[in-house]
């Protein structure tokens, strides 16, 4: 018997920030960042869509961040007053809807004609902030101007010739960038096996638009090689100073995963410290982000804005990271897919579907406000069986 094709339900969100089941956007008919995922799989070519997915080696820290947080159990509570709940929150005094905010990711025009500019877009009218990469398709002075002056924070790699590195900073600190996010895993690229198999570089007409003019912006020899030949695998924790000494911007370290090294941040004058793996990328059988969150939250005691990255695919992830100290979370693949199934759509659709999830989740933990999520909503059997 042929069975009828299954009928699309479009599903909105409406102010109430509530599921609805009237269709305004072709991108309504995605319910989960999975299904964009799957989507994204199907629309991209092979070696663009490997490079976005993969983690590297066994890609068993890839599947940790995500796994990591299903572990974690969230507790209900009841008959507490969320007919307001907010998701609203700020950081270094600038206002977001969102805890939510785009981690940098390279290379964006693979997944969308308008790249760079169309996430920014997104990201702006969501009242969040997008982090552009260092290696983006586009240039730092096309996406500042895209934005009136306002683009949000830029994502620092030092490179061996510490003058273009001093020669971006000035440019962005004049474009009107906020923050800078130096990333300080990435000695060395990890080891992402389909890269090499697909012989991955970027398709023609694309290129690492911020170093054009010195001639470091194509990739004929492959990712790894280019980033052992450009990036400062000499880089210490000294060099945060130097990078402090030059601009006049809030640093923030993106790539902590142990509370030694948040211990070092903090005494080399880090603004932020971002806990991440790089999206299980680089060091593979590392820990899951959500894992150490709670030993690097405990270094930090609040001192300095705590991110967590990493694995988030639902609002009850974020909820969770901001339970263990976290004051907000990057988020890159379900960018990444967001951006590849409908561009600027695309990537509003994901902003709206995990904020609606996030603002469910706290009225279920019973949480109105984004500060007062706390550790106590987490559930723990060793203390629920004491009380
Ligand atoms: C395709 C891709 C490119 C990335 N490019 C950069 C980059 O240029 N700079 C950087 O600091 N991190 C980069 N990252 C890491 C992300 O900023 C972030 O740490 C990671 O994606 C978070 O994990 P998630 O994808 O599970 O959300 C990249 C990640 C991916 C998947
Ligand atoms: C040469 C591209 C490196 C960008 C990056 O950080 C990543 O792919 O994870």
């Amino acid at each position: 018997m042929n069975s009828a094709p299954a009928k699309i339900i479009n599903t909105t969100i409406d102010k109430s920030n509530q599921f609805t089941n009237k269709a305004t956007n072709p991108m309504d008919a995605f319910v989960t960042v999975a299904e964009m995922k799957e989507e994204a799989r199907k629309k991209l070519p092979k070696m663009v869509y490997d490079y976005y997915a993969s983690g590297s080696n066994d890609q068993s820290t890839l599947a940790e961040n995500e796994n990591a947080f299903t572990r974690i159990k969230l507790v209900p509570r009841s008959l507490v007053n969320v007919s307001k709940v907010s998701t609203k929150t700020k950081i270094y005094g600038q206002d977001l809807s969102t805890p939510i905010m785009i981690a940098p990711w390279a290379m964006q025009r693979m997944a969308h004609p308008n790249g760079e500019l169309d996430t920014l877009e997104a990201a702006k009218e969501f009242g969040t902030i997008m982090t552009l990469s260092s290696l983006s398709t586009t240039s730092v002075e096309d996406v500042s101007k895209h934005s009136n002056g306002n683009p949000g924070w830029f994502q620092l790699y030092v490179f061996k010739d510490r003058k273009v590195s001093e020669d971006l900073v000035k440019r962005v600190e004049k474009l009107g960038y906020k923050a800078l996010v130096v990333t300080v895993d990435t000695p060395f690229l990890g080891k992402r096996d389909a890269d090499y198999k697909n012989q991955f570089k970027l398709p023609n007409g694309l290129f690492l638009k911020n170093f054009e003019h010195l001639l470091l912006s194509n990739l004929e020899g492959g990712l790894n090689q280019y980033m052992a030949t450009m990036i400062d695998p000499g880089l210490t924790w000294k060099d945060l100073e130097w990078l402090r000494s030059i601009t006049t911007l809030p640093v923030l370290v993106k790539g902590v995963m142990c509370p030694q090294d948040a211990a070092e941040a903090l005494k080399h004058g880090a603004d932020g410290i971002i806990v991440s793996n790089h999206g299980g990328r680089q060091l593979d059988t590392s820990p899951s982000t959500i894992e150490v969150l709670p030993a690097i939250s405990k270094v930090v005691q609040g001192k300095i804005p705590l991110i967590l990255d990493g694995g988030i695919r639902r609002g009850t992830d974020i909820l969770k990271a901001l339970a263990f100290g976290a004051n907000a979370v990057l988020i890159g693949r379900p960018v990444i897919w967001g951006l590849s199934c409908g561009g600027k759509d695309g990537v509003l659709r994901v902003l709206n579907l995990l904020n609606s999830e996030l603002q469910l989740s706290m009225a279920f933990t019973g949480m109105n406000s984004i500060h007062e999520i706390t550790e106590n909503i987490i559930w723990d059997q060793n203390k629920y069986i004491k009380l």
